[in-house]
């Protein structure tokens, strides 16, 4: 069980007194894929940073299971945009390290299975035993996403993990989280923010539209899963959910 709560949370950053966040009240529940969608500089990132536990709502309270949350903890596992690797570890290690916080195996398994998710996410070979620093931004980006499988926490934050990756890598990092999160018995509660409204539609069970700080859309898709993309794409239902998040992006709602 993980369900979050976001309870009329608001933030405003004391620096500037910017209000990024305005009275934000949303239920995620237990094993529900929702995303956070909208233009830029509407709080996506600052809602995620609360549930991850790095910015203090000003106002209101950000809960997991009825607790009030207020630091990072090892229940969620976050991929941002900036990778958040550890710089001094080589790839293969930053994975093996986060096994090892969940698994209690000999390193030479540890170093197997942390393989096998870089393998996974399509780093390979020498890409596996350099520094994050050596590789392209979206390979450290698979890289984060290997990381955080590995972790395996019941909660997964993901700030744009798809978008420094090429097109065709993306559709599969999109279909390897689903895998994961489909296979699961006690699924993953998974928030995610993105700028792709297509990627919004094929992961989620909702799409939050964020409008200056303001959750202004909640839009329940429905499409029964293992969704299909080419034919989610022909339906017409499909066209008139993209067409209203879109309006709603544009601040026509
Ligand atoms: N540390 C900070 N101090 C002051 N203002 C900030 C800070 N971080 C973000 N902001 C401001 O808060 C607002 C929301 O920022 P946030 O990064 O959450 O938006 P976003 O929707 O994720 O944007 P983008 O899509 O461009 O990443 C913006 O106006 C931004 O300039």
């Amino acid at each position: 069980m993980s369900t979050i709560v976001y309870e009329n949370v608001g933030v405003t950053y004391e620096s500037n007194g910017h209000q990024a966040i305005k009275n934000l009240n949303l239920t995620i529940n237990s094993g529900e894929i929702i995303s956070f969608i909208g233009p830029s500089g509407c709080g996506k990132s600052t809602a995620l940073n609360v549930a991850a536990g790095l910015i203090e709502p000003s106002l209101g309270a950000f809960k997991v299971d009825d607790e009030i949350i207020t630091k990072p903890g090892t229940d969620r596992g976050v991929v941002f945009q900036n990778y958040s690797l550890f710089p001094w570890m080589s790839n293969l290690e930053n994975v093996r390290f986060a096994l090892a916080q969940k698994a209690d195996l000999p390193k030479k398994a540890l170093i197997e299975r942390a393989k096998e998710l870089l393998d996974k996410v399509g780093i390979k070979g020498k890409s596996q035993h350099v520094y994050p620093s050596k590789v392209s931004g979206g390979m450290q980006q698979r890289v984060a996403i290997a990381r955080m499988f590995a972790l395996d926490s019941p909660i997964f934050l993901m700030d744009e993990p798809f978008a420094a990756v090429d097109e065709i890598t993306r559709k599969h990092l999109q279909q390897l989280l689903l895998d994961l999160w489909e296979k699961e018995k006690s699924r993953k509660t998974i928030v995610l923010v993105t700028h792709n409204i297509e990627e919004a539609i094929y992961l989620s069970d909702r799409v939050i539209v964020l409008h200056e700080g303001e959750a202004i859309l909640a839009k329940e898709i429905t499409f029964k899963r293992p969704r299909n993309r080419q034919s989610l794409e022909a339906d017409t239902e499909y066209l008139t959910i993209r067409n209203q998040l879109l309006e709603a992006i544009e601040g026509k709602v």
